[in-house]
């Protein structure tokens, strides 16, 4: 296996920090030890908020968690039972210690709070994040406001980190293992699956993630790098009280990760980096400058952080890559082993010609008082393509949405393969051989077309945050985007490869969920208009492959308006009309029913 490149700027980025406690002065050293503190913490908030979109005010409070564990054990203030006395005194067992109860605490959190949506879950962070912060305050054994002093220095191999150089390469040893760590999570199958977050749950589910594991893998991650964190502050200053961990530090630590470059690792600690030394410079400048003492510089601060929130969307990491030299976009790691002969995955075996892949029977689905689909029918055969036709509101994409498991009919049962699969949920239907595209695109069009279409491949691989945190992912992540590479050439995108999804034509982002339905190496494939918006060509390339797939055995199913495309591709249509079957058979029986000519001109009249 090739060794892993490390690009040239970590290396100086390293050394840089290797030498700066050696040569700048005190003030500096100390400085750039709460910049390690505050960004431990931003990264956390990196994962949770710039990459999976869900904003928390709180984690100020889960530094106060690792702050307090430690004061209070390593103090004596908590006094453990005789036969666990041997953990008391030490800060790295304390260290332990905190790292679980942030896991507990951070679990039951989540469970409560990450199932809230929209603007409830920021105010359930609020909530919670104060509710901790007054409990710091409010325990006379922690000294309640005054805190708690005479915390003891971390000792490293027995040699006591007593001084702010000292602690300096601790600090920094933990942000860059984190930032590390981070971003080899970001550059994997499960970070994928934490970036599908922002696609949405029914696209993410629809492709086999996990949604509700996803939100609180990253929320858990958050919560301990933000615990590591006050394990450090406690031992640097060796005194702890509530007021870092107020709310006021949360919205801080928030700042500093959107500020940086939402979804950006470098860019969380530029944000932690620029919001210390700013904060710190303005206190000492605007005083002088204005002739009297005051909070100026939070007034400062905060009209700087609207100009700089207006003017760039994707922080400092954004503007600074911009005007650097070099390429703008990392390519994914396990793309560089693209070039290699990779042993491909596994595939599915095909079910046998004719042979029914998927049964809908009387499936009625009712919206109050409308009924979408009424008794619905439907087969679709293994090496058939079925169309779903119908004029506009007739039903189709509410049919595809009962079928596929992101809706659950009303009454009526699905049955995928003989098993009954109605009300299953999309995740496990996807896992049985499913896949489908959306009629409204559904991609994440800041990441690349490989990486897009991985997402696709996620029920194909195995390994777990752990793994893919530490590099130990790389076989398995090579052989998906392996895969994932071979579905893009598949469907024509290969001059696209690398580019953003955002970037492409609304014709080939459709011809990409098609890639992406195709990485998770499906028996039956649901395609909500295929064909729209793509130029002739492409449709004649598009028609191609669906007879190919079906050649080898793939069931398919598609709703699709246009009807030239339709027509001179599939085997059978069934025509929808106000939510029921009007008719059913070959493509030129069809086109003759009266009943659909009534259809097709009631909808044109109308
Ligand atoms: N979640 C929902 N709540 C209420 N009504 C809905 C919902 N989803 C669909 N409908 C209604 O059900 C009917 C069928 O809609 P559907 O989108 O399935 O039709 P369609 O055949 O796919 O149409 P088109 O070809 O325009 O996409 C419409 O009247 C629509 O307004």
């Amino acid at each position: 296996m090739k060794a892993p490149v490390v690009p040239m700027a970590l290396v100086v980025f390293v050394l840089l920090l290797c030498v700066a406690p050696l040569v700048v002065p005190p003030f500096y050293v100390t400085l750039l030890n709460y910049i390690g503190l505050y960004g431990l913490v931003a990264l956390g908030l990196l994962l949770l908020t710039g990459v999976g979109g869900l904003t928390s005010f709180g984690q100020a409070a889960f530094v106060g968690v690792g702050a307090y564990t430690t004061a209070a054990l390593s103090t004596g203030v908590i006094a453990l039972p005789a036969a666990l006395s041997w953990m008391q005194h030490s800060p790295w067992i304390a260290l332990l210690a905190g790292l679980l109860l942030t896991l507990g605490v951070a679990m039951v959190l989540g469970a409560l709070t990450l199932r809230l949506s929209g603007h409830y879950l920021p105010l359930g962070t609020i909530a919670w994040g104060l509710s901790l912060y007054y409990l710091f305050g409010t325990f006379d054994r922690l000294g309640g406001q005054t805190g708690l002093s005479g915390i003891p220095p971390i000792a490293l191999f027995g040699h006591p980190l007593q001084t702010a150089n000292e602690m300096y390469y601790l600090i920094w040893a933990f942000v860059l293992v984190a930032a590390l760590t981070t971003q080899n999570l970001l550059d994997s199958r499960q970070g994928r699956a934490i970036r599908a977050l922002r696609g949405g749950v029914v696209m993410a589910e629809a492709m086999g993630v996990n949604t509700s594991r996803s939100r609180m893998v990253i929320f858990v991650i958050a919560a301990l790098q933000a615990c590591a964190s006050g394990w450090l502050y406690a031992h640097l200053q060796r005194f702890v009280n509530p007021s870092p961990f107020s709310l006021q530090y949360g919205i801080d630590y928030l700042f500093m990760a959107v500020v940086g470059g939402a979804g950006q690792v470098w860019g969380a600690l530029l944000g932690a980096g620029v919001i210390t030394v700013l904060k710190q410079w303005l206190q000492d400048l605007l005083p002088g400058l204005l002739g009297r003492t005051g909070n100026f510089e939070m007034i400062v601060f905060g009209a700087l952080l609207i100009l700089l929130l207006q003017r760039s969307r994707t922080g400092l990491w954004g503007v600074l890559t911009r005007w650097l030299p070099g390429p703008k976009k990392r390519r994914p790691a396990g793309a560089r082993a693209l070039s290699t002969a990779i042993e491909p995955l596994p595939r599915r075996a095909m079910l046998p010609r004719g042979q029914v892949v998927l049964e809908a029977r009387a499936v009625t689905r009712r919206f109050g008082g409308l009924v979408a689909n009424n008794a619905m029918d439907l087969t679709v055969h293994a090496g058939e393509i079925l169309a779903l036709i119908g004029p506009n509101g007739a039903g189709k994409s509410t049919m595809f949405n009962q079928l596929s498991g992101v809706d659950t009919p009303t009454s009526g049962q699905v049955l995928f393969q003989g098993a009954p699969i109605t009300g299953r949920g999309s995740r496990a239907i996807a896992r049985l051989g499913l896949s489908r595209s959306f009629q409204h695109v559904r991609l994440l069009p800041e990441m690349s077309v490989l990486e897009n279409v991985a997402i696709g491949a996620h029920l194909r691989g195995r390994r777990g945050v752990l793994a893919s945190a530490w590099r130990l992912d790389r076989a398995e992540e090579a052989r998906l985007m392996a895969e994932a590479a071979h579905q893009v050439r598949r469907v024509g995108l290969e001059a696209h490869m690398f580019d953003d999804a955002g970037s492409l034509a609304l014709g080939q982002q459709r011809t990409l969920e098609i890639a992406r339905a195709l990485a998770s190496d499906p028996s039956l494939l649901l395609l909500d208009e295929p064909a729209a918006g793509l130029r002739l060509q492409e449709k004649v390339a598009l028609a191609e492959l669906l007879r190919k797939l079906r050649d080898e055995g793939m069931a398919i199913l598609l709703v699709e308006h246009d009807m030239d495309f339709v027509m001179g591709l599939v085997d059978r249509v069934v025509v929808m009309d106000f939510g029921q079957k009007i008719a059913e058979g070959l493509p030129d029986e069809v086109q003759k029913n009266p009943a659909v000519l009534e259809a097709y001109l009631g909808g044109v009249d109308a």
